[in-house]
């Protein structure tokens, strides 16, 4: 079985390729729009949501069939459209010109996979079933979605800030560590949930004296 190397990608301002402008090709580009990326659509026709993104200027839609030149200074490529002939050839022009590929009909082609994601702030689940079953990864998604709480983008927003004044104020990695897995409690999660305007100056108070205990 091929096993599949999982990575977060920084995909901001980087020119990405999408052929066709069906529901898929639209759920692709929300995605790369969400990260930030230079998208620029190749299709005769869009749904609405894609048109709307393109008069926001959220996109570049150029609105005619695919051809070889629209690979030009792109790193990422979907072919999305509904014709398998035409998908093969955007894999074959992707190849040659040593472009990362995504072919959303034919899975063997992909050098990489989109995963169904659950985000909740800096926390970013993926989940991937390497194309055995897509919907299952899309209801453990739906099943990640009602147990991980919204307290976690303020819970991890708040441990960063912890981490960086742990960084700066302790110089024994060990104790460091300590300091770090000390704030990783449910106890914290759970203020976030119930406290969320008092949790930062209590975690910063504890921290405090944790460091003063320190010297
Ligand atoms: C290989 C892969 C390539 C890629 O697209 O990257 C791929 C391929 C194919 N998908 C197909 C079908 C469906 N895909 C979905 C949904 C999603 N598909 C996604 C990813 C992937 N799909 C990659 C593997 C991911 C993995 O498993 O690790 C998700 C996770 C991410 C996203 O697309 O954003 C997103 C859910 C997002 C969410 O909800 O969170 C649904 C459900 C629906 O649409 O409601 C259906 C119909 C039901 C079903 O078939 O299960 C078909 C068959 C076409 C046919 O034969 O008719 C192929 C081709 C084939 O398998 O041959
Ligand atoms: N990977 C995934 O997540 C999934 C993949 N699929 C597969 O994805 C394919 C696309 O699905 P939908 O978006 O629902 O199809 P769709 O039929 O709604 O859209 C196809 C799009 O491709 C465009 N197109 C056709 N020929 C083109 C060309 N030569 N150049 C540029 N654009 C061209 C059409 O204008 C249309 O906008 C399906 O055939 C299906 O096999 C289906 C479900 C999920």
């Amino acid at each position: 079985m091929k096993q599949y190397y999982p990575m977060m990608v920084d995909i901001e301002g980087m020119r990405c390729l999408v052929v066709g402008g069906g529901p898929v090709a639209e759920r692709k580009v929300r995605s790369l729009i969400e990260a930030g990326a230079h998208v620029i659509v190749v299709s005769p026709k869009a749904t609405p949501l894609l048109t709307s993104w393109t008069e926001q200027e959220l996109i570049e839609w150029r609105r005619r069939p695919y051809q070889p030149e629209d690979h030009e200074g792109c790193r990422l490529v979907f072919a999305a459209t509904d014709q398998k002939t035409v998908n093969a050839r955007i894999h074959q022009e992707a190849n040659a010109r040593g472009q990362w590929v995504n072919v959303v009909d034919q899975p063997e082609l992909c050098n990489f996979m989109v995963p169904a994601t659950v985000k909740r702030g800096k926390l970013h689940i993926a989940i991937s079933t390497s194309g055995a079953s897509p919907s299952v990864a899309q209801n453990i998604r739906r099943q990640l979605e009602a147990t991980v709480g919204e307290e976690y983008e303020l819970y991890l927003d708040l441990l960063q800030e912890m981490r960086g004044i742990i960084q700066q104020n302790v110089t024994v990695p060990k104790e460091r560590q300590r300091l770090m897995k000390e704030l990783v409690t449910d106890h914290w999660l759970e203020e976030c949930r119930m406290n969320p305007a008092q949790v930062r100056s209590k975690m910063r108070k504890w921290l405090e004296q944790a460091l003063s205990a320190q010297t």
